[in-house]
């Protein structure tokens, strides 16, 4: 099988909602002229990061960010995670959600965010999703001709538990649609991305908007791709652009049967205590 590769676009989000749809679209053409795979956008990348902004931006299912990216994806025969949107449903809620398309445009996976980012960082960072968002309750994997891919938005990537489900359920890659802030970004973003990796041994793959510090919410930025080894492979800074990753799935099955961690696992004993 042939290598994969993937485009990590890290654009920038403004208040209109159709000039992100061209920004996303522009980066989407450019990475495609160089034969990429997949692409991938960053979280809420229609829309400022922004619980007041959810509800006024939120679509219905097959609404028009949907189609847009549904489209491109059928011009460009690629794969399209699409970041995430507020979505909301026939009864008013309202989700932070990621769609995936397929070389043909065809919805192949949905995933709602589960854990919703409710924090308070003394002299640092404040922000409650669950004040407009509702949480998700599904584990996303999705298949490809390349590999099973683990799907999951920003602040689900601090829980280990649904990395380990996404790899229980033959993921050897996880994608990441995020947006870490400027307290949380320079102390965990890093570290969560290899330990995820060397956990799971799989790829880990950040795809953060860049960043605005005109922004009620700043971005970190700094995008990554991690390999199963736990190394960088691919890392940017906070300014707007992307990057193509490459992904060789036998690598992730040489490392899992030189170091067979998984295999080793005690699960008689964690389940006693979990
Ligand atoms: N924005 C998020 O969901 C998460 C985040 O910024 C963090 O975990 O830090």
């Amino acid at each position: 099988m042939r290598h994969m590769y993937l485009a990590v676009i890290q654009m920038k989000t403004t208040e209109d909602k159709l000039t992100n749809l061209k920004t996303a679209t522009k980066f989407i053409n450019k990475a495609c002229e160089q034969k990429v795979d997949m692409v991938i956008l960053p979280e809420m990348f229609n829309c400022p990061y922004n619980t007041s902004n959810f509800p006024i931006y939120a679509e219905l299912e097959n609404g028009d960010t949907y189609k847009y990216l549904s489209d491109l994806a059928k011009k460009h025969k690629v794969y399209i995670v699409g970041g995430s949107i507020p979505e909301k449903d026939f009864n008013g809620n309202i989700y932070n959600t990621s769609y995936v398309f397929d070389r043909k445009g065809k919805q192949i996976a949905k995933h709602r965010k589960v854990h919703l980012f409710n924090i308070q960082i003394e002299g640092g960072q404040y922000f409650k999703e669950s004040d407009t968002l509702n949480a998700g309750n599904n584990v996303t994997t999705f298949n490809t001709e390349f590999a099973t891919f683990g799907l999951a938005i920003c602040y689900d990537f601090r829980f280990p538990e649904l990395s380990r489900m996404m790899v229980n359920n033959g993921a050897k890659a996880i994608i990441i649609p995020a947006s870490f802030n400027l307290t949380t970004g320079p102390a965990h973003w890093e570290i969560l991305f290899k330990s995820r990796a060397i956990d799971n041994q799989v790829y880990t793959i950040g795809c953060s908007s860049s960043r605005d510090c005109s922004a009620s919410y700043i971005s970190y930025g700094n995008s990554i791709a991690v390999s199963p080894w736990g190394e960088i492979i691919n890392r940017m800074d906070e300014k707007e652009g992307y990057f193509i990753c490459k992904l060789d799935f036998s690598y992730v099955d040489k490392i899992r049967n030189e170091l067979p961690l998984l295999s080793h696992r005690r699960l008689d004993l964690y389940n006693q205590n979990t």
